[in-house]
């Protein structure tokens, strides 16, 4: 806080009376000039603080308004779409999805990015953001404006790519086509296979191509880490999918809410199929014309329950396979375009000395090849760092079993 500042001493002369007439003239001149003098700066100083006292009052008032307007009325909830660079958001607010640009202080504008969920007053002033915990729906989602993914990114699944363009992307782009032949596009679309094939990939990929927003759940965390509010994330996955379209909704691993029906009735059961039931009405109220569309992935077809893939659900199997030879040196083209490659590696080979890798593997073994010619001190990845990469990751491979079987043996 700044001190006031001190008050000036009031001007005294001792003037002689027996001085002559001119010389005592000049002297009461020279007092009247000083008592002039510190009137001015009393002067400044009343400006000074009359200004503060503004100052103070308008302060007051404005922290008087708040806590009038925090004590009188409710808030809503909003999610925060866009944050601009002038100190303003865009904010959507539940319900009604009234989108309302608003602005924030420098301070809190920081603290902001698309997607947080905040509580708005009347005015659309934001006055809280409702952090992780109250927010299992902002955990248990992860939301992408535009995934980094191509078509181009993608090897080896050409025609996976061509069949959920053709189910997803297509109705996206060009709903009209639907509407003037007469039918519904698929509902959703559910991908399977192996692990690391590049489902996740696909999804991401149509979601880049359409401009949609991607709003990605995995179903294995809906039954692990959100114990008790599966039915109600699935609910607002939905709504959030609706207030954000164009998106497109994934979820991973949806065996894990989708199983077959087991003869137990333990409450974790219960649980899981009260969360299945809450994604297939969902689905089912689901506008098939819409701009939401829905991608599902599975490692475990064969778990599936399959009141999942009725008409109207997910209606479109799409099959990832592991990759072929010639889908695994694809494969390696793309996770070594950006890696100084020697003259002399040869793709067609390690791609037939990769028989059962998948692409996740294969980006793995890039990697791996590139910390050999690190390792090396050499800038460029030849043929034999390729090889190398090979043998560790199979050794590894094996002591993993090793020792895994060790494990379960002991
Ligand atoms: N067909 C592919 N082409 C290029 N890269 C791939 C391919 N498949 C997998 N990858 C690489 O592996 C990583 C993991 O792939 P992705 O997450 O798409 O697999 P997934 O099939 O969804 O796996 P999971 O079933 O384990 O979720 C990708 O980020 C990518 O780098």
């Amino acid at each position: 806080m700044s001190r006031s500042p001190s008050i000036p001493d009031r001007p005294h002369r001792d003037i002689d009376s027996d001085l002559p007439d001119d010389e005592r003239l000049e002297a009461l001149r020279g007092h009247y000039e000083d008592l002039v003098d510190v009137n001015e700066q009393l002067s400044d100083q009343l400006d000074d603080a009359e200004d503060r006292r503004e100052r103070l009052r308008e302060k007051v008032d404005r922290v008087e308004r708040e806590n009038e307007t925090l004590k009188s009325s409710s808030l809503y909830i909003a999610t925060v779409e866009d944050v601009l660079d002038n100190e303003e958001v865009i904010v959507k607010q539940h319900g009604n999805n009234q989108e309302v640009l608003t602005e924030v202080s420098s301070r809190a504008v920081d603290d902001l990015e698309p997607g947080d969920r905040v509580a708005v007053n009347d005015s659309f002033a934001i006055q809280t953001i409702l952090d992780a915990e109250t927010d299992a729906r902002a955990q248990s989602m992860e939301i992408t404006e535009k995934p980094a993914v191509a078509y181009t990114d993608i090897g080896g699944i050409d025609e996976q790519v061509r069949e959920v363009r053709e189910a997803v992307e297509q109705p996206l782009a060009e709903p009209e086509l639907f509407d003037e032949v007469g039918i519904d596009p698929p509902s959703g679309v559910l991908l399977y296979g192996p692990p690391g094939t590049g489902k996740t990939m696909l999804a991401k990929a149509v979601a880049n191509e359409t401009d949609a927003t991607f709003i990605k759940m995995a179903g294995s965390e809906l039954v692990r880490k959100f114990i008790g509010e599966g039915s109600r994330l699935v609910r607002d996955l939905f709504e959030m999918a609706r207030e954000r379209q164009p998106a497109i909704i994934f979820i991973d691993e949806i065996d894990a809410i989708a199983t077959r029906r087991t003869e137990s009735k333990t409450s974790g059961d219960a649980e899981v199929q009260r969360t299945m039931m809450q994604l297939l009405s969902e689905m089912d109220g689901f506008e098939a014309r819409g701009e939401v569309r829905i991608i599902a992935a599975t490692n475990r077809f064969d778990m599936l329950d399959r009141a999942i893939l009725r008409p109207g659900r997910f209606d479109r199997l799409i099959e990832v396979p592991e990759p072929d030879a010639e889908g695994r040196e694809q494969i390696l083209e793309i996770h070594t375009r950006n890696m100084n490659i020697a003259d002399g590696v040869d793709f067609a080979a390690l791609a037939g000395d990769t028989d059962g890798y998948s692409g996740a593997e294969i980006e793995s073994l890039a990697t791996e090849a590139g910390m050999f010619a690190i390792r090396n001190d050499r800038d460029e990845v030849s043929h034999q760092d390729f090889v190398d990469a090979l043998e560790k990751i199979e050794e590894d491979d094996s002591s993993d079993v090793v020792s895994s079987a060790g494990y379960f043996y002991q």
